[in-house]
Parts: C-alpha cells; structure tokens; sequence
C-alpha cells in the first residue's frame, strides 16, 4: 500500500486560537521527549568534541601578519595599555569576553556533579551567548569548594574579562562569593541562577498575574526550593511588591520553620510558625507556586487544591516539580509555565544574561545594579504583551501567539529580545552612574545590536519554520543507507516531513536496529517485491505514453520501474509522495536523469540548473550555475539567472547579483566576457527591477568601495551583492567547493531549479545535516509548488497525522 490513503477521521488541529496554541505546542513537546540519551551523547561527541572553538579575527597567514599578530608588533599594544590601562578595551578581546564560571556543585537540578561534569552545561551557556548576544565565551570550571579560595580565583582572572557569569554554584555559598567579587572587582559580575532566574521569572509572573487579574501584594506564594534562584525570586518578588508574609518557602528538610537550629540567616528570614506544614498543605489555597528545587516533587492533587486561576512556574531543570501534562490535566483555569525549551512558557534564565550582559558591556558598566535588573524585567515584561513576529510564530510552527495564559514571556528565539533588553539595561546603567561609556545614538546602537544576530542564523530557521508549517511527503530513494535512515528519522521527528523510505524492508530495518534509530512509524516500500507488481504496472504504463517515441520500448519502461530513482520519481509525478530525494550514492548525472523524463521542466523552462546556498559570516550567498549546465550561451544564462532570482526571493529574501567572469565592464573583448555582459542585458530586459550588473570580477562584487570609486554606474554600488551567477559550470563548481572547504560556509544544495515538481539530487556522500537541509528545501519547495492548502492536500497528510497520534 502506498500512503496516499487519506483518513477523514483525524481531526485537524482547529479550534479556538488557545487551544490550537496548546494543541502545536504539546505536538512539538512530544518531538523533543524522543531524543534520546545516545542522540545527545553523539551531538557532543561527533566532529570536534565540545561545543564551542576559539576563532582569530585578524588575518595570520604572511611573516608580516604574524609579525603584527605576535613578537615584534606585539608589544606595541601591550605598551599602550601599560601607559592607559583603559586601551585594553581597544586592543584586546576583553570588551566582548565573558567568562561563565562554575564549581559544578549546583548544575541545572543535578545537584554536585563537579567541575568536570558541569562543563557541558557552561560551554552551553557559551554558545547561548554567542547566538543570541554575540558575545565570546570563555566557560571555566574550578575544582574550588571553598568560597574564599573560589573569590581569589576568580577575583584574579579580572584582567582577561569584561564580565563574569557565575554559574550552577550552590547556596548558601554563591551569595557570599558574588557579593565578595561585586565588592571588589570593577566589572559586570552576575550570579545567573540568582538574578538571572529573578529577572526572567519576575517578568513572567507579572504577567501571569496580569492575565490571571491578581495582585502582587495579596498573592499568596508557595516556594519549594530555598536555593540561589528560590532566594533571588523571592528577594526581587518582594522589591516588586509581594509581601514577606504572604511566603512559606520549602527546602530538602521540609518547610522553614522558626523551631529549625539549621537555617542560615537568609533561610532564618521566611522561616515562619508552622512547624507541622507539609508541601500539600502550604499549596492549598495558594495563588502561585514556585519551583526551583528538583523535578517531580509535586502532585496533581497539590495543584487542584490551590486557589482559583492559579500560577505554577516549576522551573527545575531538566525535570520541572510537576510536568506541564499533569499540571494542566487537573486545572483548566491555570497558568504553568516550566523552565524548558519545549512547552508554552519557557521561564528560563537564557532569556536574560545574553541581554543583560550585552547591554552592561556595551556602556562598560563596572557592575549590574538593581535598576539594571528591573529595567530588563519591565523590558521583558512588555515585550511578551506586543504583538509577535512572524518569525517566532514560525519557528515554533504556530500561527497566531499572543499575550496570554500560554504565552506570558517571549520564546527565546525572538530577535526583538536583544535590541530591547540590551538597550534598557545600558541606559538603566547610565541612569544610575555605573557605565563609563554612553551611548548617544539609541537608534543607531539598535541597528548594530540586530546586525549582531547574523541573518544566516535566521534565513535557516526561516525555512524550518516554513517547511514544519505544511510537512510534506518525502521519498528517500536510497533507504537503505544508514545517513538516509538517520536524516530521515529527524526529518520526521522534527516534524520537517514525512519520510517514505525505498528499498528492501529488511536491509532498512536491520540497519536502523543495528544503530538504534527508531523507524518504526516510517513506511518502507520495495519497489522490486511482488507487493507492488500492480503499482509498478501502473507507473510503467505512464512511463511508456512519456518516453515511447524517446528509445523506450514497452518491455524497457515497465522494467525502469525496479529502480527506486523511477519509482520515487513516478510517486512524485503520480502525487503518491510530494518530493523526492535521492543521489547519495550515484553519480549526478544518472540520479538526475529520471527526474528529467519523467517530470520535466516547469512551463517555460528550457534548462535546468544548480543552485548552491552557503550560509555565509555575511550572510546567506546564491551560487549558480553549479551542477547542470556546461557552458550556457548568453541566453541561457540569463535563463539561469531568472531563476535564481526567483528561487531567492521564496526565501523572503531581495536577490542582488554579480554576474562574474575575470574581466570588468569591458575590460576584456574576449569572448567568454561578452557573453556574460550580453547575459546581463537579456536580464535587464526581461525584469528591469532587478537588482543585477556586470560582467565583473568576484572581488568586485564584494568590494563596494572599489566599485564605488571605479564604477560609480554600477546598480550594485551600495548594494549587498548575496547572488553569484558564474560562467560556466566548470568556475561555479569550484567555486562552491572552495567556499566550502576551505572559507568553512555551510552549504546547502544543491537545489535544482527549474523542474515542475521537487526532485532533488544529493552530492555523493553527503552528510546526514546536509541531507535534512535538502528536506527542508524540499518541503518548502513542495509546499510552493503543490497548491497545498487545498483539501485534497490536506487530506493526504492527515494520514500521517494519525500514525504520529497512534504512537504517541
Ligand atoms: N528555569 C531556570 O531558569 C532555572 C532553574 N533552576 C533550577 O532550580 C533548581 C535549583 O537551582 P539552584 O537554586 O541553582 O540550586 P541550589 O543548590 O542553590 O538550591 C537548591 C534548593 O533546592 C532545595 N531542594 C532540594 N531538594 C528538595 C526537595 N526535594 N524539596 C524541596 N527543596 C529541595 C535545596 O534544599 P537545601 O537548601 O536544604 O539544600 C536548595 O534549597 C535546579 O533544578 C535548577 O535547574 C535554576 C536556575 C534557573
Ligand atoms: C537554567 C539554569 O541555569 C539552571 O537550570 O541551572
Ligand atoms: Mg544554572
């Protein structure tokens, strides 16, 4: 059977706005509880072990470079800053540098794991950061218990850093050893589990109290946990209004209580009179729960027996005190928030140190006062109620979030987070006296803080967002290869697509057992076994009406069938399976050919062609032609580059292209040069809006100021050149490559252009990310191509839709 069979019965994910918003996100909670511990060990471990890489940013390639970079040049900026201690913000990294230290004896709720074991967790922190903030990490871990010894460690590494986020440091020990290095060094230090916690928890509870219509100074607050972050909430719940009286916090022993000997001070300050109250008790009748202690110590009945329109924030990580399923199983009038990526209200503290640290460094404050910290709370609290962007609608697969009981505090993918958080605490820093730069220019400091996020970070999640929006049916034509099963099994457990995998059943199997990859919810068609004679007899027969008067006879069309590169294409062709991926392990040329006479060019298309994306540090680059045409006429050429341009302009992004070859202009009257200027007028012809010139040489594209001052006419002066149209295919093909290898870009591709439905071609021995990346383009691709909100569509994915509900 093939899985066209549409199933009426699943219903479809309609409903009111909150439920569908309930609905997806509980839909993508499941995806991620399937990954499992082998699948997080391999991320870790594969290529170069670890996470994150020190990169130079100066060129240190000549003797002179390195004469520069190191002994004799040198010394010239360690001099500098020897006279002006100051210069060392001028000549070294320290500006951008945090470090993000810990002793590992508090990591995540895994309680004293140690230093070595919490590096994981701090090289996390690092890449967040990096991502989110762009700024360079260096994570430290110090087989340090003692808090005096662990405050002269850190105190002497002042020098190297800008700033210093201490980490997964127990209490009661991380409060003397932040307020010892607060006292005594004179740059931004932030305990993040404390006010980082504080800060992100306190926006979020403001909100929940907004929509729930309580108020802070009656609320009635239960915390379990009396650590750093339960400490540190609670102390800034206070500074927002909540009153002391209205706490009764829990630790590992049980409430805190006057008659307990063991309290330290800080402990002594909640403890209250009830020396017989349990958890169950206190929760009763409470109006918010707070959890920052350790995963599933709270029952269903606690939460049924609180007050009306209650507030949870289970916050331990990884395992929140309740799971968000059980929570809001027994109360339909709550607001429950949990500190993970994978559930509607992610309170969590990676929602605050990238900003509060890029805004802090960027005016050099000497520490993160209070101001600092309720600016980014008033910051993040407001963002959360204005209307969301289609880029965060997108990249958690939603249509429509908006302010309310499932979204209390922006998703950590929202790039509005940095140009609004890092701008309220800088100018919070200067209101108060503690920056030693200012900013003049708010509007121009924004501007620079969202060229920081990079768009190749974005276009990526673009086009994942685009394609999980409308997964769509994918045939994997070499099944049978264990990268193919293992992109497939992410291509399906990420919600990308559905895969259908050709080949023989048992070979699949085996090698998917054999590595513990689960495909159990895959459909595996043989297109050699008897059970397909009658699809095979079919697809044969359309085959022989499309090639008979080409060299095909009847006997020759109906045996292709056997070969999964015919069948997958006649899927395509036929509508069984809405794209095709396939050429792992062939040569392009063979892989290629099927698609060509059984699908065909799109209307008008005469020639097909080869686009290459590489996810550049400048951003996203086009590069075609890279794989099909030898060497185009001038026509041709253009024909491509039409294309490409149009191809483009799907990824929501305003195509500017360098037509290249060696010459400028003119420069040469060679032949190969004047085909490409011709090209370029055929171009301009055909779409005069389009942004396009040559033909010019490839540092040209790149050089605006030598354009500017040499070929002041050019349309793409002042333009940022992201399309390369080459020659020939011999110059693109090279080109990619070297631009992948040896420039490190990411490429994606190649994508054909051009045929009338999605077929794409995979480089020989590709990898398994290169392999989702092309699933990727490929739904998307189908969804542009398949019409796909018709009903008839919608129908076909819906069969899916059932065997995803019947294993879940
Ligand atoms: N979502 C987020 O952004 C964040 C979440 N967290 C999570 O909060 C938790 C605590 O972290 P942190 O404060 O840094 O760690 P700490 O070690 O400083 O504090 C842990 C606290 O939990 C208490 N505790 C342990 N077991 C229980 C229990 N069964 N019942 C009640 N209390 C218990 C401890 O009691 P005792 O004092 O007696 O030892 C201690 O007070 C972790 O799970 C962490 O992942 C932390 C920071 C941010
Ligand atoms: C999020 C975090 O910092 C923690 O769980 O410790
Ligand atoms: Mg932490």
């Amino acid at each position: 059977m093939l899985p066209t069979a549409p199933n009426p019965e699943v219903s479809d994910t309609t409903g009111d706005a909150q439920s569908c918003i309930s609905r997806q996100q509980k839909n993508a909670a499941m995806d991620i509880k399937k990954l499992k511990r082998e699948e997080a060990l391999e991320y870790h471990a594969k290529g170069r072990p670890g996470k994150i890489e020190v990169i130079p940013t100066k060129e240190a390639k000549t003797q002179r470079d390195l004469s520069l970079a190191y002994s004799p040049g040198v010394a010239e900026p360690c001099k500098a800053i020897k006279e002006n201690p100051e210069n060392i913000y001028k000549y070294t990294t320290k500006g951008n540098l945090v470090a993000v230290i810990s002793n590992g004896t508090a990591v995540l709720g895994l309680g004293d794991i140690g230093p070595e074991a919490s590096k994981p967790v701090m090289e996390g922190k690092g890449v967040l950061f990096k991502i989110f903030a762009d700024i360079d990490v260096f994570d430290i871990e110090i087989n340090e218990k003692d808090p005096e010894k662990f405050v002269a460690i850190v105190k002497s590494l002042e020098p190297t850093f800008g700033g210093i986020n201490l980490e997964d440091i127990k209490a009661p020990e991380c409060f003397y050893i932040e307020e010892q290095l607060r006292k005594q060094l004179r740059i931004p230090i932030m305990h993040d589990d404390q006010h980082g916690t504080a800060i992100i928890s306190s926006a979020a509870l403001l909100n929940a109290l907004d929509i729930q219509k309580k108020k802070i100074e009656k609320a009635k607050f239960v915390v379990n946990g009396a650590g750093a972050a339960a400490m540190a909430c609670v102390r800034l719940y206070i500074e927002l209004g909540a009153k002391y009286e209205n706490f009764i916090m829990f630790d590992k022993d049980g409430v805190l209580h006057k008659g307990r000997t063991d309290l330290d001070d800080l402990k002594k300050k909640f403890a209250v009179d009830k020396p017989d109250w349990d958890l169950a008790k206190a929760m009763k009748d409470a109006d918010v729960f707070l959890g920052l202690s350790v995963g599933n110590v709270v029952s269903k009945e606690m939460i049924k027996s609180m007050a009306k329109n209650p507030i949870v924030f289970a916050m331990a990580n990884p395992d929140p005190e309740i799971s968000y399923e059980d929570a809001i199983a027994v109360r339909k009038d709550i607001i429950m928030a949990t500190g993970r990526s994978d559930y509607p209200n992610m309170v969590n503290n990676v929602l605050g140190f990238p900003y509060i640290f890029r805004g802090a460094l960027d005016v050099r404050a000497t520490q993160i006062n209070e101001a600092m910290k309720l600016a980014a709370v008033k910051a993040l609290a407001e963002l959360a109620r204005k209307p969301v962007p289609d880029v965060v609608n997108l990249a958690y697969n939603l249509k429509n979030l908006t302010y309310g009981p499932d979204y209390i505090i922006p998703k950590p993918v929202d790039p509005r987070l940095l140009s609004t958080v890092a701008p309220a605490v800088a100018k919070a820093a200067i209101e108060t006296g503690v920056a030693q730069r200012t900013i003049d220019n708010w509007d121009e400091y924004v501007l620079e803080l969202n060229k920081r996020l990079g768009l190749d970070n974005q276009l990526m999640r673009i086009i994942s967002s685009k394609a999980r929006r409308a997964p769509k049916r994918i045939v994997f034509a070499e099944a049978d290869n264990l990268k193919i099963i293992k992109a497939a099994s992410i291509v399906y457990d990420e919600g990308i697509g559905y895969p259908i995998l050709l080949g023989v059943e048992e070979d699949i199997k085996r090698i998917a057992e054999e590595n513990s990859i689960d495909i159990s919810d895959l459909p595996i068609i043989d297109p050699r076994s008897d059970a397909y004679a009658d699809k095979r007899e079919f697809y044969g027969q359309i085959f022989f009406q499309k090639r008979q008067r080409k060299g095909f006879n009847r006997y020759e069309s109906f045996k292709r069938m056997k070969d999964r590169n015919h069948f997958g294409c006649m899927m395509v062709e036929t509508g069984d399976a809405d794209a095709m991926i396939s050429g792992l392990t062939r040569n392009y040329a063979d892989a290629i050919k099927p698609a060509l006479q059984i699908i065909g060019t799109d209307e008008g298309v005469k020639n097909i062609a080869g686009m290459y994306l590489l996810l550049t540090k400048r951003g996203p680059l086009f590069l075609a032609d890279t794989t099909i045409n030898f060497n185009p006429s001038a026509e041709e050429l253009a024909d491509i580059t039409l294309m490409v341009a149009r191809e483009v302009r799907t990824f929501n992004l305003t195509p500017r292209i360098a037509m290249l070859s060696y010459s400028n202009f003119g420069s040469s009257n060679s032949y190969e040069a004047k085909l490409v200027a011709e090209a370029v007028q055929i171009v301009k012809q055909r779409n005069p809006s389009l942004i396009i010139d040559g033909e010019m040489q490839a540092s040209l594209a790149f050089n605006n100021e030598i354009l500017k001052d040499n070929y002041p006419f050019s349309d793409l002066v002042d333009q940022d050149v992201n399309v390369l149209i080459f020659p020939n295919l011999t110059s693109g093909n090279i080109a990619y490559n070297l631009l992948k290898e040896l420039g490190g870009a990411d490429a994606i591709g190649p994508i054909l252009l051009g045929l009338k439905k999605p077929v794409h071609v995979l480089q020989l021995g590709s990898s398994v990310r290169s392999i989702v990346n092309m699933a990727l383009i490929a739904v998307v691709d189908a969804q542009m191509k398949c019409k796909l909100d018709t009903e008839a569509e919608i129908q076909k994915t819906k069969w899916w839709k059932k065997r995803r509900l019947k294993k879940n």
